[in-house]
């Protein structure tokens, strides 16, 4: 049996917590051979709402589950952390844009930051998802002293995962036939879903897909506003196709990637393809066999591609700026 690693989650009493607890403990993220202790950290007031979660996770008798901490200390709740997932902050509502959210839940990734540079173990990789998750990712980065950038990732696997089940449904075959599919920059209503480079069944899309015009409007907005449309229907934002996602990102994170494949996460730019180093930004990225990872080069990038990434861009460095209070200098 290997030796537990230990995943610190925080908002675990909240709707994605509750959607992707059970799944880790369960062995289905980090493999049926692989123990894991779970630390959930929450504020004060949703304590209790967490032990009843905790009680649950004791009534699943997980064979692969070994401790399980429940707290609202910080130095506690990522104490050993092999892995942080960072769900807790307030979900926007209908109406509202990502980045409204900076003013609200900025703050929480500062502490939390400061807490995993201070606790957690030097393996540590840490995935926000929290919005809006490339800023707060930014924020716990450049609180998280010592703690190399390469180990901060922020969520745009959903995005991914909605944007090949659009082009899969107007393919007419499945989303797993759909691979090479990168969201660049931020987790927003700005983010681009590039067709421009995904393939179906190997094909260029664009070559599957005759409709270009919807591929270049339709395609791009409904991929943008489906998190805005998923609020407007259920009358709360999106929790397990986004708890689905964050597993998603872990598994693709430790799992080398396919050969010529590559999969979207929001990574600590290093001025590839044109994007301000230091900016948390979403690119095509790769694991390799021995688990690091590498952004993918060589891309095409078109006209029409670069010029909305660079509008992408241009709203996180607006972000960046919005919370300079934030970061450390
Ligand atoms: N990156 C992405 O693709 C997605 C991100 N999200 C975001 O995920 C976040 C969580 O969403 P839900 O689980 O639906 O919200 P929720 O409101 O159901 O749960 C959030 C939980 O976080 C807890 N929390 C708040 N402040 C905290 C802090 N300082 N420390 C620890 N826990 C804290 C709350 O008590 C609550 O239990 C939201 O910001 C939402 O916008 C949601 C869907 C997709
Ligand atoms: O849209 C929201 O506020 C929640 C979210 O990030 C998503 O569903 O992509």
């Amino acid at each position: 049996m290997k030796e537990p690693i230990t995943i610190s989650i925080t908002g675990a009493a909240g709707h994605i917590g509750y959607a992707l607890l059970f799944r880790i403990a369960s062995g289905s993220v980090f493999g049926a051979d692989q123990p894991v202790n779970l630390r959930l950290i929450e504020i004060e007031p949703a304590l209790p709402a967490l032990h009843g979660v905790v009680m649950e996770l004791d009534d699943c008798a997980f064979p692969l589950l070994r401790e399980v901490v429940a707290t609202a200390d910080l130095d506690e709740g990522f104490a050993g952390a092999n892995w942080a997932l960072l769900v807790g902050s307030v979900p926007r509502k209908a109406g509202m844009e990502r980045s409204d959210l900076l003013g609200i839940n900025g703050r929480i990734f500062t502490g939390q930051g400061q807490a995993i540079a201070k606790n957690a173990a030097k393996n540590i990789r840490v995935l926000v998802v929290g919005n809006p998750c490339n800023t707060n990712a930014l924020i716990a980065k450049n609180n998280a002293a010592g703690v190399p950038s390469d180990r901060f990732f922020a969520m745009t696997r959903l995005d991914e995962n909605r944007a090949k089940s659009q082009l899969a449904f107007k393919a007419g075959v499945h989303a797993s036939d759909v691979t090479n599919l990168c969201i660049w920059g931020n987790h927003s209503s700005t983010q681009y879903p590039d067709f421009t480079n995904a393939k179906i069944n190997g094909k260029p899309a664009t070559d599957v897909i005759s409709d270009h015009d919807w591929l270049k409007g339709e395609f791009i907005s409904t991929v943008q506003q489906r998190g805005a449309a998923i609020i407007k229907a259920r009358g709360a934002s999106s929790a397990a196709s986004a708890a689905n996602a964050a597993i998603d990102t872990v598994k693709s994170l430790i799992q080398p990637t396919a050969d010529g494949d590559w999969f979207s996460v929001a990574v600590c730019s290093d001025g590839s393809y044109g994007i301000e180093k230091g900016l948390i930004a979403s690119m095509p990225i790769r694991t390799k066999s021995d688990g690091s990872w590498e952004v993918v080069q060589g891309v095409p990038v078109d006209d029409f591609s670069r010029e909305k990434i660079d509008a992408s861009v241009a709203e996180l460095i607006e972000e960046r700026d919005a919370v300079k209070d934030l970061i450390p200098s």
